[in-house]
């Protein structure tokens, strides 16, 4: 293609190369044809995984309706607006807004292209901080029913106890800006303000607006997000600032990763750090803590219940055994927007199941499951396997089929029971005793 003998080809790939924009393209065969840079920073994947390999290898789709680009290939229509939250391969959390299209040459189909806008900048600064507006969080709102969160709940009311500066040190979503907040409001008497600092290092102004905010405020908590985001020059001039009002404020800092590695690393200032080591709190991330997961989705689909006055009560034991191997790399808050994301797709069900599950979250635990779900072969005795004492043998039996039945009537104990012929207490005690072996 040419325009005034100039080829543009070389202008539409430097166009495709050096865009804001993630593209991914594919042909009427599902094959990608254009992977961008910037799409692959978004999805965590390298080109080399996507070329000359049709989409439904390299992701496994089990049913090409899940594809957003393989379902504009079939229908011809276009699907706009779809906002996404996940963690990526390097555990980065992402939030985008996909818009995907139908390619059409001559009246006819040649493929389907998407572009997607990276949105978790504006996600972390503007929307999520409006969502929380209106709802206090004390320790009482946190989910700590793990030995390990119970002991940082103990240390972080020691904090508010002794009014020390503070960095909370743990993963993305591991909860550190509501022990932030708990921390405040378990102070006493109680500051008064909790002001919490997004440290967004593209504002060169952003310590400078924090001077002039600290100068109108009296005894308050000051929480600095994520104090690795800054660059050296503002981290230097936080330090500054910290020696001039410390002994008016509460500061609280918080960092995402073992804050030793990041002064090796050069994006934390040593300074910076020793003020705040004082009093440092880890919080583990989820997968060392699996006994918070169940807590937390009853409080959560509680809120639910009320809210949206939906009969959600839980999950099913399969669920319920895939998050509990799943390594959660954005910790509660991953946990947190799947169930949100679900939400808006219940009606009536009272059990989440694993047909519930969002596509994305069946291919990141696809292999799991596959290696631990009994099948009914497995129950069949062949040659070549060796055989398991006989109580073994009924109890896997006995679990196959109740979690089967269980599953089949989307958890109504009742029905179930009725199904299999018992009472629903004589069910109950079986299905505590299966979760308990
Ligand atoms: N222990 C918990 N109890 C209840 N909700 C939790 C807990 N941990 C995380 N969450 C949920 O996850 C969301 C994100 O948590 P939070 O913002 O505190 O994480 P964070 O560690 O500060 O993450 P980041 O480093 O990305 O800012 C919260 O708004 C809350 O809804």
């Amino acid at each position: 293609m040419t325009k005034n003998n100039v080829d543009l080809t070389v202008f539409y790939n430097f166009i495709t190369d050096n865009n804001a924009i993630g593209i991914h393209a594919i042909n009427t065969l599902g094959q990608t044809i254009i992977y961008n840079d910037k799409m692959k920073k978004i999805e965590g994947l390298n080109l080399d995984d996507m070329s000359d390999r049709s989409i439904l290898d390299v992701f496994r789709f089990s049913n090409a309706e899940e594809s957003t680009l393989l379902r504009v290939l079939q229908s011809g229509n276009e699907v706009l607006n779809i906002k996404q939250t996940y963690w990526n391969q390097n555990g980065q959390e992402i939030t985008t807004i996909n818009d995907t299209y139908p390619v059409i040459e001559d009246g006819h189909l040649v493929g389907a292209i998407e572009f997607s806008r990276d949105i978790t900048t504006l996600e972390k600064l503007v929307h999520q901080p409006l969502q929380r507006y209106g709802e206090s969080i004390t320790f009482d709102s946190i989910t700590a029913v793990s030995t390990a969160m119970r002991r940082v709940l103990q240390i972080a009311n020691k904090a508010a106890i002794a009014r020390l500066p503070v960095l909370l040190i743990g993963e993305s979503g591991t909860g550190k800006d509501l022990v932030a907040e708990g921390i405040h409001h378990a102070t006493e008497p109680e500051l008064n303000d909790f002001i919490t600092v997004y440290c967004n290092r593209a504002d060169p102004q952003i310590i400078t607006k924090l001077n002039e905010q600290l100068q109108h405020l009296e005894k308050s908590t000051i929480f600095c997000e994520r104090i690795e985001y800054l660059t050296m020059l503002q981290q230097q001039e936080l330090v500054d600032l910290l020696a001039d009002y410390s002994g008016e404020h509460l500061f609280i800092a918080s960092v995402g990763n073992d804050p030793i590695d990041l002064i090796a690393e050069q994006q934390l200032l040593k300074e910076l750090y020793y003020f705040f080591a004082a009093m440092s709190i880890t919080i583990p991330p989820l997968r060392e803590r699996l006994d918070d997961i169940s807590p937390f989705i009853q409080s959560h689909l509680a809120r639910y219940r009320r809210v949206f006055g939906n009969q959600l009560k839980g999950v099913t034991n399969e669920v319920e055994q895939l998050f509990n191997h799943y390594d959660w790399p954005g910790n509660l808050k991953e946990l947190e927007v799947l169930l949100d994301e679900m939400g808006t797709m219940i009606s009536t069900e009272e059990y989440i199941t694993y047909d519930l599950l969002p596509h994305h979250f069946k291919l990141k635990v696809q292999e799991y499951r596959e290696n631990t779900t009994f099948h009914a072969e497995d129950f069949v005795i062949q040659a070549e396997q060796e055989l398991m004492p006989l109580d073994h043998y009924l109890r896997e039996a006995e679990a196959y089929y109740l979690n089967k039945v269980l599953d089949k009537y989307g958890h109504n104990i009742t029905r179930a029971a009725e199904a299999l012929g018992m009472s629903r207490q004589n069910l109950q005690y079986r299905i505590r005793k299966m979760k308990s072996t």
